[in-house]
């Protein structure tokens, strides 16, 4: 039976939920909850393209099978941690690590395809994740120091059996034989993963195949030939699992209504050792102080973790402090968040990030979805306050600057 099921996930803060979840009824879709993921819902009710509704176009919602929420999960990292996402776009599970380490953590997120890694770098930014740092290296040659990463999320490339359903081509273009390439792909990427991995840590491999040779072979290849020992998987409520090697998850992806997936957890044997950090990097652009920031674009920044901004070209880039600390050698983006020309700095109007948590006086609370449907199509709403931006939310969710002219304020995303 085709699976139909369509399953996405919030992407807010806890006491964000219900507003969000109120912005998507307000528009007329229903959801259920999924046991697996207090933010994963699937759709029971899709009035118009979930893709086309106010909160996807705000960041605060993203469209993926709910197996695919699994790997992060059970990768676990805790607030705080640094994560290594060795094959990460478009970013679907880059966004989960992002959500679990927090503001505090990092996620070091790779991508080698240049096209690729755009999508992933514009899904970062629209769904405001600024703790997550991107780059561009075949995961075989990521200068990174070995033992250091105490979580890596390897997701790898594969022949994608497990998604048929939704992509029927994966099945005739990676037939029988024709996976060998992959699988010695698979090797490389476990094989590099497994050496940056830090004694101690944990490596989640996973992919949306049911071929043996992609996982469970894989797994055996690791632990006979890597040093690492398989660290046995809870299943998750919500899934049915087909049977797979002792601790592995091997979802059913019909008995789930959701799409074939694998997972295995790997340790490193051996003791963490929590200082194991790089030296700092000389950061390749001009600094610029949150004070200055603040000054030139009139945000004040300082309810965001500790942090710097960086001229880079014409482009201005958030830079945590965690990620100053990656190894001089790597090459790497931080989060951006604006445009630069000779001394001013442009700070994007769409980064909700940087409109204040909770509205006040000077800001504008909007109540019906007609209201933000007008802004978006272009129409302007009158207002008599003082300044060129206005924060704007929906109830308590920030959504973004108007721009104000005159005694009206407008929506311009450019
Ligand atoms: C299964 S997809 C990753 C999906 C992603 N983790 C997500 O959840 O959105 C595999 C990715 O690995 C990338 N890739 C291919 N060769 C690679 C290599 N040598 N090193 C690292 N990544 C590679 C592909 O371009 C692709 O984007």
């Amino acid at each position: 039976m085709k699976n139909t099921t369509r399953s996405f996930r919030l992407v807010c803060a806890q006491d964000q939920i219900n507003d969000v979840e109120s912005l998507l009824h307000a528009e007329g879709f229903r959801f259920e909850p999924q046991p697996c993921f207090a933010l994963a819902r699937t759709l029971t009710a899709e009035p118009m393209p979930l893709g086309r509704s106010i909160a996807a176009r705000f960041g605060y919602i993203y469209i993926q099978d709910k197996s695919s929420m699994l790997p992060p999960l059970a990768l676990a990292p805790e607030s705080g941690d640094r994560v290594l996402d060795f094959c990460a776009s478009p970013g679907s599970k880059t966004g989960i690590l992002s959500s679990l380490v927090g503001p505090t953590g990092l996620v070091l997120a790779n991508e080698p395809s240049p096209d690729r890694l755009a999508t992933l770098r514009v899904n970062m930014r629209h769904l405001g994740c600024y703790n997550v740092a991107t780059c561009k290296y075949e995961g075989q040659s990521l200068p990174l120091q070995d033992d250091s990463w105490p979580r890596i999320l390897l997701d790898a490339p594969c022949s994608g059996w497990g998604t048929v359903d939704k992509n029927p081509k994966a099945a005739q273009m990676w037939a029988g034989e024709k996976t060998a390439p992959l699988e010695i792909l698979q090797r490389e990427l476990l094989t590099r993963a497994a050496g940056l991995l830090a004694p101690g840590g944990r490596l989640l491999y996973s992919t949306c195949t049911t071929n043996e040779r992609e996982n469970e072979d894989q797994v055996r290849f690791a632990t006979e030939h890597l040093g690492l020992v398989t660290e046995p998987l809870a299943e998750f409520p919500g899934f049915r699992f087909a049977p797979s090697l002792p601790g592995c998850l091997l979802v059913d992806g019909e008995g789930s209504l959701a799409q074939g997936f694998f997972l295995a957890a790997l340790k490193k044997p051996g003791q963490a050792e929590k200082s194991v950090r790089a030296t700092k990097a000389e950061l390749p652009g001009e600094l610029v102080s949150r004070h200055e920031f603040s000054s030139r674009t009139g945000l004040d920044t300082g309810w965001l973790p500790e942090h710097c901004f960086l001229r880079v070209g014409g482009r201005v880039y958030l830079i945590l402090e965690q990620a100053a600390e990656l190894p001089a050698e790597l090459r790497w983006q931080g989060f951006a968040v604006g445009k630069s020309a000779g001394d001013s700095i442009l700070a994007d109007a769409t980064l909700r990030m940087f409109v204040p948590p909770r509205p006040d006086e000077k800001s504008l609370v909007l109540e019906q979805v007609s209201t933000i449907r007008e802004l978006l199509s272009g129409q302007s709403l009158s207002w008599a306050g003082p300044g060129k931006r206005l924060a704007f939310y929906f109830k308590g969710l920030p959504l973004g600057f108007l721009t104000i002219k005159g005694n009206r304020c407008l929506w311009s995303d450019r």
